[in-house]
């Protein structure tokens, strides 16, 4: 293969709008639709490689200029991915210090954004790459150590259906906004996917009601993994509070309290692991949390790190400090499901199940979505990523982006789908308990 052949041609991006159930979180409840970015990079050599990040404005408004520049690109310049990303400038009133509410994921900061796109167009390119070469992702990233790849049930509170006079799809799973909902849920996601770890996403619910939640799970399923994750919505006192109470049962408490420094007061003094996917979320926020003790378990979201080979020196790193590494998950489509796996498969020393939202995603882009049997997903050997783009699916979800009556969708706004609930509602001020 000549490198002529490995320059990239065009890119194409369309951002979609993707059904979503109305999962409840600590900011608010979902939409029904939830935007995301399907990106297609082309090359010379006649491949086409496909990645995925999130859809909101401000990822497009970066992503539009990363995609002119890429064109005339080689496919396999994967470094050059980070300097490209570095030259695109970013619009000041897109940076806050404000949670992040898609992906509730701390603080967003320029850097933070530039690697959410960059990690799009990384997977792409090595899509392209692998089917140029006739390599499966995980080969390009030095090789699978494991044919399959755990994820965990992620265990939302939830309504039926979405807020009456609110347009959305319907679904089967019902509500889930007690105790015994919670373990109705797990078990339909044992009975569907076979998945044997349990995460609750909490912070809803005042804790002695997500207590009870999570002890109900472990009558359940005596000796399953359990965690909670309320994304830092108690104070220190009322996590060790949680942490004593759950110790027996909990693999670990992921971000009880916002921030390093009460992530590292809540460590001091529980001998239950915290992990986060908030207070380490780039490479700059790890010396401090690890110097500090302040997290067991660093859940690595490539999309936000900044693609699949970060991930990798993540776990490096991680791993240089004895700190466990695992994956975390916002809603997603079948394209990041894969990539995920390609790189889970290549991580040493994966001990805890990954997160994934993909059962919640009843819609996809691809042409056969990604299966869990056993609560695992198959690595693929298949060139590239191994999936295939369905363009009518693709066609028919961006037309739903496109519709002017779903343009308020396409800011993913957790606070403004809850008002159509309870109008009162605003944000809550963590520590919220
Ligand atoms: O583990 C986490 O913190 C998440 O998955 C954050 C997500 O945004 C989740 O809370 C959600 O989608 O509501
Ligand atoms: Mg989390």
């Amino acid at each position: 293969m000549s490198t002529a052949a490995h320059t990239i041609t065009d890119v194409r991006l369309t951002p979609v709008l993707v059904a979503d159930p109305p999962l409840l979180n600590t900011q608010g409840l979902h939409q029904p639709y939830t935007p995301r970015l399907i990106i297609e990079v082309e090359t010379a050599g006649g491949a086409t490689g496909v990645g995925e990040t999130y859809g909101d404005a401000k990822y497009l408004d970066l992503a539009r200029p990363f995609a002119a520049a890429l064109v005339g690109r080689a496919v396999s310049d994967l470094n050059g991915l980070f300097t490209l990303a570095d030259s695109v400038t970013v619009d000041a009133t897109r940076v806050d210090t404000a949670v992040d509410v898609g992906g509730l994921r701390g603080v967003q900061t320029a850097d933070k954004l530039r690697l959410s796109v960059a990690s799009g167009f990384e997977v792409a390119c090595l899509d392209a790459l692998g089917e140029t070469l006739g390599l499966p992702v995980h080969a390009l990233l030095g090789g699978k150590v494991r044919d399959s790849v755990e994820y965990s049930a992620y265990l939302f509170y939830r309504h039926a259906e979405h807020p009456p006079g609110v347009a959305g799809e319907r679904d089967d799973w019902g509500a889930a906004l007690d105790p015994a909902g919670v373990v109705a849920q797990a078990r339909l996601f044992t009975e569907r996917y076979g998945f044997t770890s349990f995460k609750l996403k909490g912070g809803v619910f005042p804790p002695d009601q997500e207590i009870a939640a999570i002890r109900a799970l472990a009558a359940a399923f005596p000796g399953h993994p359990l965690r909670l994750d309320p994304n830092g919505a108690w104070s220190v006192e009322t996590s060790l509070e949680v942490a004593a109470e759950l110790g027996d049962v909990l693999e670990y408490l992921e971000d009880p309290a916002l921030g390093t420094p009460a992530m590292a007061e809540v460590a001091a003094r529980t001998k239950v692991p915290l992990a986060t996917n908030m207070c380490v979320t780039t490479f700059a926020e790890i010396p401090e949390a690890f110097a500090k003790g302040a997290v067991q378990v660093v859940l690595s979201d490539h999309h936000y790190w900044g693609g699949l080979r970060n991930t990798r020196e993540l776990a490096a790193v991680c791993r240089t400090f004895g700190v466990a590494v695992s994956m975390h998950s916002n809603t997603h489509l079948g394209i990041s499901l894969a990539a995920m796996t390609h790189v889970a498969a290549t991580v040493p020393d994966l001990r805890h199940a990954c997160d994934s939202h993909y059962p919640w995603q009843s819609e996809d882009v691809l042409t056969e979505r990604l299966r869990f049997e056993g609560g695992h997903v198959t690595v693929s050997d298949a060139p590239g990523l191994g999936v295939e783009l369905d363009r009518d699916r693709l066609a028919a979800l961006h037309r739903r982006w496109l519709d002017e009556d779903h343009a308020a969708l396409r800011e993913r706004d957790d606070a403004a789908a809850m008002r159509r609930l309870d109008p009162e509602w605003t944000t809550p001020l963590v520590p919220r308990w």
